[in-house]
């Protein structure tokens, strides 16, 4: 069973207070912090990068725990970039854009040394308060029957009114940025975030 796991985006974040906005977080009941790290060239730890590969190393010495690469710019070596996230003590995972069809991960599940997350864009990368996109959610069903026990991310527009959806199609990882640091009471919104993952997994 895939447990439920609720990931602020520091993107949403007061940049100017970082620390103390991820101690909050964590106090509030988060289980990750989202890190969403571009560098222009290619717009979107979830790394939105052209050469993830350059950034295995510092992010590996940064402490970061999971390593989420991007299937289109990664075609050639994600055997290698898995391997080398694994060696550095991260967990490999790999994003999809929503152009992206969803078989364009099934080589790095079944390989002898698979992803172990990959994270379903329900909005075009770049950006938080992007509106969310239902029809994504075929991807997670397809990835939830395939792979009953895998950790599936959901990432854009995620909060009380669409977590529904996204539970309810498999995914059990939410990230959730505008939706959580927007709210007053931030602590409610991951309580809540969390109770639809774990209700949609036990109705399942
Ligand atoms: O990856 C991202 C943008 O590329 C962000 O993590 C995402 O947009 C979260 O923000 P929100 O929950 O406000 O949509």
């Amino acid at each position: 069973m895939a447990t439920a796991k609720i990931a602020p985006s520091m993107l949403s974040s007061d940049f100017a207070n970082l620390a103390s906005e991820a101690h909050r977080m964590l106090n509030f009941g988060a289980d990750w912090l989202h890190m969403d790290i571009m560098d222009g060239a290619y717009l979107d730890c979830h790394l939105m990068v052209t050469n993830p590969l350059d950034y295995v190393e510092p992010f590996g010495k940064a402490g970061a725990s999971g390593f989420t690469f991007h299937v289109e710019v990664s075609k050639d070596n994600w055997k290698e970039l898995v391997r080398n996230i694994k060696s550095k003590g991260m967990r490999p995972g790999v994003a999809l854009k929503p152009g992206t069809p969803v078989e364009e991960v099934y080589p790095l599940l079944e390989d002898e040394i698979p992803v172990e997350l990959v994270l379903v864009m329900t909005v075009e990368p770049g950006f938080g308060g992007q509106k969310f996109m239902p029809e994504m959610m075929d991807k997670v069903r397809t990835l939830r029957k395939k792979y009953p026990s895998l950790d599936i991310e959901v990432d854009g527009g995620l909060g009380p009114s669409t977590i529904g959806m996204a539970a309810t199609a498999g995914a059990n990882c939410i990230v959730a940025g505008s939706s959580v640091f927007g709210a007053a009471e931030p602590d409610q919104v991951i309580s809540l975030l969390r109770k639809s993952v774990d209700d949609a997994s036990q109705a399942s």
